[in-house]
């Protein structure tokens, strides 16, 4: 049969006899195309094409490919043992300098003097010894510190660990080092290689191996949060329970394929798409959770804007806690997008600084109002910053304000994602922005802060509550939020593959009863895209990409 999948290939299944194989053989496909003309989804005697030689080579089996995983194999080279300084080279108290490796104990013998026991009896795993390190040729002593045994599989690597603290000086690191490298059986390691060995290990897969690259590069308290939670395995867990879950319904459709339709409980098909029904739903939610994961994880894209002159680069220059941006009296001063990172409240931030927005002739200005524009469309959040002083527009009656404030407002005040902030409350009499304060209560705008730059009146309010809106929309407090729980899926490469797993299964929902193998087969790569996330499935590829970052020593 020739069938077409979710992802829009085409591919061929043929059945003999009671097992089903599967072909994406080009040749053959050219075959059928050239011969045959197939509908897609209708049986087609295959005995020409193949003829006497049987079916291509790179014909798979078709089933339990989704339940075979891939093991890595490890060359010679990845096998010796590694060492490398594990902390960062230059003046401190200690150095960490790590070996992995089947001789791990061997070097410990070369180089390790201990002060109290024996020499000739072996350390005891998981206990410090105070120590000599001495060069394994001359004798030497190169410095004192302390020595650990991890004794594999259970140490981070899940090989043979040793651990040496020692004095953290240039001197003594290299002496060290360069000890070490007069030893045969070990070499200095690449970047990434423990955890590399790790993940070979299996005591991470590769969420974890992302997730603990996240944490050592984390700058914020929301970027260590994300980071740390797929460290732990959770994202781990639910990965491998929703793959699970995939194989389990794929089984069920199997039966169905395997056994001829009387021997089968009625229903089964039904039930299996049930069950699909409810991986789709899970799937869905953390997509949908996935842009405030990537947030947490990535920064906040947050966009100043509004009329020229109101004070707009003034705020930004108030967030860079430096003049980062032009401020003058001349209305139309901004016109490029300025951008700063910030920390705000523990969650990365991108603030931009836009041009004032209003018609104009300038080439240059209208150059710059359209990039601003583009800038508010794709931020996540925006400031929106009106002049107090310009609200109120010489009336000073409630009527006049509010009906200003209504005409402003009602146009760009229609997002969740635009919050308020009503500036140069200075040049305003007190008794008007008194009157003006009680009137804002009845426009539910969000935010509605009124501060001034000039004189910092109300700028401290204002940053104590955006940085709690924004702790509270990003999940950064920690019991539940009306935001929803901590995002598990914050990361671009896992979203994409969930987005293919989610179209597979909404694809086998989506066929006929009568089309089991296509059905099957949907599943299948359902369940190999959730494997390519955790790096069961097609590791070789991502490998490379993931762990080129990592520094030398983790
Ligand atoms: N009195 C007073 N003046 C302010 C305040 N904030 C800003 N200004 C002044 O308002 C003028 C405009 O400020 P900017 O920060 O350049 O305003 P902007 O919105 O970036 O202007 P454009 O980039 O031209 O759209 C400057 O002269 C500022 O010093 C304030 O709170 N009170
Ligand atoms: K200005
Ligand atoms: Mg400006």
């Amino acid at each position: 049969m020739f069938a077409r999948t979710a992802t829009g290939q085409y591919r061929l299944l043929i059945h003999t006899g009671s097992s089903v194989c599967f072909a994406s053989n080009s040749r053959l496909v050219t075959a059928v195309h050239s011969r045959a003309c197939p509908t897609p989804g209708r049986h087609i005697n295959l005995c020409s094409l193949v003829g006497s030689s049987g079916l291509p080579d790179n014909c798979r089996r078709y089933r339990n490919t989704a339940q075979s995983e891939q093991k890595l194999v490890l060359s010679d080279a990845q096998r010796q043992t590694i060492y490398a300084l594990s902390t960062p080279p230059g003046k401190a108290g200690i150095a960490v300098i790590r070996i992995s490796g089947p001789d791990a104990l061997r070097l410990w013998r070369s180089v390790v003097q201990l002060k109290k026991t024996k020499q000739e009896s072996l350390p005891e795993p998981w206990k410090f010894y105070r120590c000599r390190v001495v060069h394994p040729e001359s004798g030497e002593v190169l410095d004192e510190g302390l020595a650990v045994y991890f004794k594999g599989p259970r140490s981070f690597t899940g090989e043979d660990v040793l651990e040496l603290h020692v004095h953290s000086g240039r001197a003594v690191l290299s002496s060290i080092l360069n000890a070490l490298s007069c030893l045969p059986y070990c070499r200095l390691a690449e970047p990434g290689e423990f955890t590399r060995r790790a993940f070979a290990a299996g005591r991470m897969d590769l969420t974890q191996v992302e997730g603990l690259k996240d944490l050592i590069n984390a700058e914020t308290e929301s970027q260590r949060k994300v980071a740390l939670q797929a460290t732990a395995g959770q994202l781990r867990g639910w990965l491998t329970q929703l793959r699970t879950d995939i194989i389990k319904c794929l089984g069920h459709v199997e039966a169905l394929i395997d056994f001829s339709e009387e021997d089968i409980e009625e229903g089964i098909l039904d039930d299996a798409k049930q069950r699909a029904r409810d991986i789709a739903r899970h799937i869905g939610e953390q997509l949908s959770n996935f842009r405030r994961g990537e947030i947490m994880r990535s920064g906040l894209q947050l966009a100043i804007f509004g009329p020229p002159n109101v004070g707009k680069s003034s705020l930004f220059n108030f967030f860079a806690q430096r003049e980062a941006a032009i401020v003058t009296n001349v209305p139309g001063t901004t016109r490029d997008v300025l951008e700063i990172s910030l920390d705000i409240g523990g969650l990365p931030v991108v603030l931009a600084d836009t041009a004032g927005l209003r018609e104009t002739e300038d080439i240059v200005e209208k150059t710059g109002i359209e990039r601003a524009t583009d800038r508010i469309n794709t931020a996540d959040l925006s400031l929106f910053v009106l002049s107090l002083p310009d609200l109120v527009n010489g009336g000073s009656s409630q009527d006049s304000i509010s009906k200003n404030i209504d005409s402003i407002l009602a146009s760009e005040i229609t997002s969740d994602n635009i919050y308020v902030l009503l500036n140069k409350r200075d040049l305003l009499p007190t008794e008007t922005y008194e009157r003006l304060e009680s009137g804002l209560q009845k426009w539910n705008i969000r935010g509605a802060w009124a501060i001034s730059l000039a004189t910092g009146e109300g700028t401290r309010e204002f940053l104590e509550k955006f940085e709690q809106i924004l702790k509270e929309r990003y999940g950064l407090v920690d019991e539940p939020t009306a935001s929803g729980p901590r995002p598990l899926v914050s990361n671009a490469r896992h979203s994409v593959h969930l987005e293919t797993a989610l179209r597979f299964i909404n694809a086998f929902l989506d066929t006929s009863d009568a089309d089991v193998i296509l059905a099957a087969e949907e599943l299948r790569y359902a369940a190999q895209a959730v494997g390519k996330i955790t790096g069961h499935i097609d590791v070789d590829d991502v490998l490379d990409v993931i762990f080129r970052d990592f520094c030398i020593g983790k």
